[in-house]
């Protein structure tokens, strides 16, 4: 009987790449996003590559569709193992412009969503009586708080304290919570932070801030899914089960803690 994840926002970017790993992991996946289009093209793809998939579209920010998320593998698969809670937004702005749309948005997707599926996921293991695996997406973002991206960097500290209060509460089901902790990927989420970043700079020419944020990597290149995927496809086995509570930074040098 092969493992069973669920992958929130994985019709592209990041969840994309972490949700390809877990396939060739063995996993069954459940491929999931708000983006109907994007969901069906990449459940298309997978699945002429061979992998075991089904696609859900949900918004991870309605609780009811977290839960119809986890019914709906479970339906299909039998069961669930991991439930990924990749899902994010970003926002750019200076902080005395922060507006009531951009906290409410940005904190329901980021965090609310995170919470959800957390719910959702940790209900399927106990009812199921099994050990499961939660593993967030945080980022460097949750570590540092940065300038023009203090929306975004509360929600990420946000995630990274849900980590920690889910993993003690969660731990007596031996149900584990972890997240990862990226840098710097070029995914749609950072060609749309350059273009922001751009348009509040006076000096700043488009791919600019991304290049100004890449260049401070130790290891002199930004990241890419597959990086991003190497840590999740370690949280998501077996050899991570004695880890919880962690909130794992992926960066190639750039915050250090
Ligand atoms: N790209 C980076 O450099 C970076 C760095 C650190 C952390 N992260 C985090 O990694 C995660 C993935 O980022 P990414 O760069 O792949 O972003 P992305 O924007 O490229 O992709 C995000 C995916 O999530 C989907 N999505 C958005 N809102 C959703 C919702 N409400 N419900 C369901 N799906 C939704 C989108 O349609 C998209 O397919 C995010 O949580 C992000 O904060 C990214
Ligand atoms: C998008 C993100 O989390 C960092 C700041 O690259």
């Amino acid at each position: 009987m092969s493992k069973v994840a669920i992958v929130t926002g994985s019709a592209g970017g990041l969840g994309k790449g972490i949700a390809e790993r877990l396939c060739s992991d063995g996993f069954s996946v459940v491929v999931h996003d708000i983006n109907e289009q994007l969901l069906n093209e990449t459940v298309n793809e997978f699945k002429n590559k061979g992998y075991d998939v089904i696609g859900v579209k949900g918004d991870v920010s309605k609780r009811n569709d977290q839960f119809n998320l986890v019914k709906k593998g479970v339906e299909k698969f039998g069961h669930l193992d991991v439930f990924v809670n990749n899902a994010g937004i970003d926002a750019v702005s200076p902080f005395l412009e922060i507006t009531e749309e951009q906290l409410n948005k940005l904190f329901s997707i980021n965090v609310n969503g995170v919470v959800f599926g957390t719910q959702a996921a940790a209900e399927q293991f106990i009812s199921q009586k099994s050990k499961g695996k939660i593993i967030n997406a945080c980022s460097i973002a949750g570590h540092e708080s940065y300038e023009m991206l203090g929306t975004y960097s509360a929600t990420k500290h946000a995630v990274k304290s849900f980590t920690h209060s889910a993993a003690k509460e969660l731990a007596k089901y031996q149900i584990t919570v972890n997240a990862y902790c990226p840098g710097v990927a070029k995914t749609k989420m950072w060609d749309r932070i350059d273009e922001e970043m751009v348009k509040y700079s006076d000096d700043l020419k488009p791919g600019e801030a991304f290049e100004k944020f890449s260049s401070e990597i130790a290891l002199g290149r930004y990241q890419t899914p597959e990086d991003v995927a190497n840590l999740v496809s370690f949280l998501a086995s077996d050899d991570a089960d004695y880890i919880t509570g962690q909130a794992i930074l992926t960066d190639g040098g750039l915050v250090y803690r």
